[in-house]
């Protein structure tokens, strides 16, 4: 088992503690798929929504954060009934908007899997003002269940009721909508075919700048993070957080990146690049591979 889960685990109930320890092994990035989650089910005899609670110590346990020291954990629950987990990241000495919170964490997570409906959000603190706005975003967003420690579940208009949200803007393919976006660029270099591919695929209908980071150690594996706007434009999730949160899940030390690739689109009406280069520096001594690439 990770050493970062320790703690958690001590916070667990006895059987479900038992039962998760052999999931948590070196490669446990935060998922947890139906049929292991009908496992723990069944060695807890726990319902599912009182499971998904007691779990938060092990998503909250994926939190990196160095300013404030606590402690988020988010897990979202997709249609096909894998669950995934996020958690805040802070970056160091950097201004706070930097900052990525659990439940775009878990999101994100969520999205980078293939999901293509959220229909639960389960976290340890009561999503703030910029997590409503940002779950507003979500295809039938109005309709997610937010399951807190001591409320009532209840759907997010709950929580955010008189929303702002894509429709406001002519947008009705929200984010997780599958995207197809072609960009072209001649390129038989691994890294950047990847990040050409998660830029085809992020979520930018309000600017078009259609862009993705990918992240590689030493090792040769790579960790990669979309951008995901936002109507509210501010609660937007940026490629490089994404990507960091992904590192963060995988438990890797951001000292350990090597090289790192922003792609985004050349019609875009903002660029990224400040940016990214602001949060990777604040991490890791890398110069930032900023590519510019052409929609079809
Ligand atoms: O909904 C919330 C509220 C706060 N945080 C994080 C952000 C920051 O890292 C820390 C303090 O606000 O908690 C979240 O992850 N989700
Ligand atoms: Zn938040």
């Amino acid at each position: 088992m990770q050493d970062r889960f320790l703690k958690s685990i001590a916070k667990l109930p006895e059987s479900l503690a038992t039962a998760i320890v052999p999931l948590l092994d070196k490669d446990f990035a935060g998922h947890i798929d139906a049929q292991q989650l009908a496992e723990l089910q069944k060695a807890t005899q726990m319902e599912l929504d009182e499971l998904l609670l007691a779990l938060l110590p092990i998503a909250a346990a994926l939190a990196r954060p160095p300013i404030s020291e606590f402690h988020v954990g988010a897990i979202a629950k997709g249609k096909s009934g894998d669950i995934y987990m996020g958690a805040n990241i802070e970056l160091p000495g950097e201004a706070l908007f930097h900052s990525v919170h659990a439940e775009q964490s878990a999101i994100s997570h969520a999205w980078l899997s293939g999901e293509s409906v959220i229909e639960d959000i389960i976290v340890n603190a009561s999503p703030c003002g910029h997590c409503r706005q940002f779950i507003n975003e979500l295809v039938e967003g109005s309709k997610v269940k937010i399951h807190l420690p001591s409320q009532d579940t209840a759907p997010l208009s709950h929580y955010l009721p008189y929303a702002f949200g894509p429709s406001d803007l002519n947008i009705d393919t929200p984010l997780l909508t599958k995207q197809q976006h072609e960009l072209i660029l001649d390129s038989n270099d691994p890294m950047v075919i990847e990040a050409l591919d998660h830029a085809s695929s992020s979520y930018a209908p309000y600017t078009k700048n259609y862009a993705a980071v990918v992240l590689e150690t030493k090792d040769g594996a790579t960790y990669c993070g979309r951008y995901a706007e936002n109507a509210a434009f501010n609660p937007s999730m940026q490629p490089m957080q994404m990507a960091l949160s992904t590192m963060a899940r995988h438990n890797r030390d951001f000292s350990e990146i090597n090289r790192a690739v922003l792609i985004e689109s050349s019609k875009g009406v903002v660029s990224l690049v400040g940016a990214a280069m602001d949060a990777l520096h604040s991490v890791a001594p890398i110069e930032l591979e900023h590519i510019v690439a052409d929609p079809e």
